[in-house]
């Protein structure tokens, strides 16, 4: 089974998907989280699914120490799963063309620094979009500029707020991430080197 690292500073719900499909497909399994945000609610998912939690802040973080203690659990892919830190180059070159991360609208548009969470959906709605969406993509040292992996649409009614167009793209994020993953570690054979 591929061990993963998911990456989050938030509720968690993507984190959950992931644990709940493959607790199903048995081709993966979540072998850490790393978060940022010590009232982050994916802390309880990790303790409910006793599910090892390393929590990390910028005052006593070390890139080489944190890339050793990442290394020891070899996993098959790094997985960002609405995390807030930008991921060091130090980080993306250990495991280069291991990390994926999800982005909640259709890059490149509404991606970069300060987008995130609701940030995004709010300059969505604020535009006047017809459509949004999420794109997955293959994580490098910028915000959003790696290579897309996926990218799925969702259809903006006038009347949709942004409240109730994160609903629906986090129904497209559950479907299609857990997937999305199991596709990378299928076809594109990521193994443990
Ligand atoms: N090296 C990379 N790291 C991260 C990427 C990436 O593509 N390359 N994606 C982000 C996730 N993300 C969008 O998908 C994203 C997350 C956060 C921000 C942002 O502006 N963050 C703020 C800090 C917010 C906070 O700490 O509360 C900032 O940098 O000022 C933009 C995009 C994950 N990491
Ligand atoms: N730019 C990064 C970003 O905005 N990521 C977004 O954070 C949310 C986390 O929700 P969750 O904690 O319920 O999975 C998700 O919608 C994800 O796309």
């Amino acid at each position: 089974m591929h061990p993963l690292i998911l990456f989050a500073s938030g509720r968690g719900s993507n984190v959950q998907a992931v644990i709940d499909y493959f607790s199903k497909e048995q081709k993966a399994f979540v072998a850490l989280i790393v978060c940022n945000n010590p009232e982050a609610g994916v802390l309880e998912i990790a303790s409910r699914h006793q599910i090892p939690v390393q929590l990390i802040d910028r005052k006593s973080f070390k890139e080489e120490a944190f890339v050793e203690v990442l290394k020891q659990y070899k996993p098959s892919l790094l997985v960002l799963a609405g995390f807030l830190w930008k991921v060091p180059e130090s980080v993306v070159a250990s495991f280069s063309g291991k990390i994926i991360n999800i982005h909640p609208a259709l890059l490149p548009k509404y991606g970069g620094k300060g987008m995130y969470g609701m940030h995004v959906h709010n300059a969505v709605v604020a535009a006047n979009e017809k459509e949004s969406g999420i794109t997955i993509h293959f994580v490098n040292e910028h915000y959003d500029e790696g290579a897309t992996i996926v990218q799925a649409q969702c259809k903006l009614l006038p009347e949709d707020s942004p409240e109730h167009l994160a609903e629906k793209i986090h129904k497209l994020e559950h479907y299609f991430f857990p997937r999305t993953i199991e596709f990378l570690l299928k076809e594109i054979n990521i193994d443990i080197d």
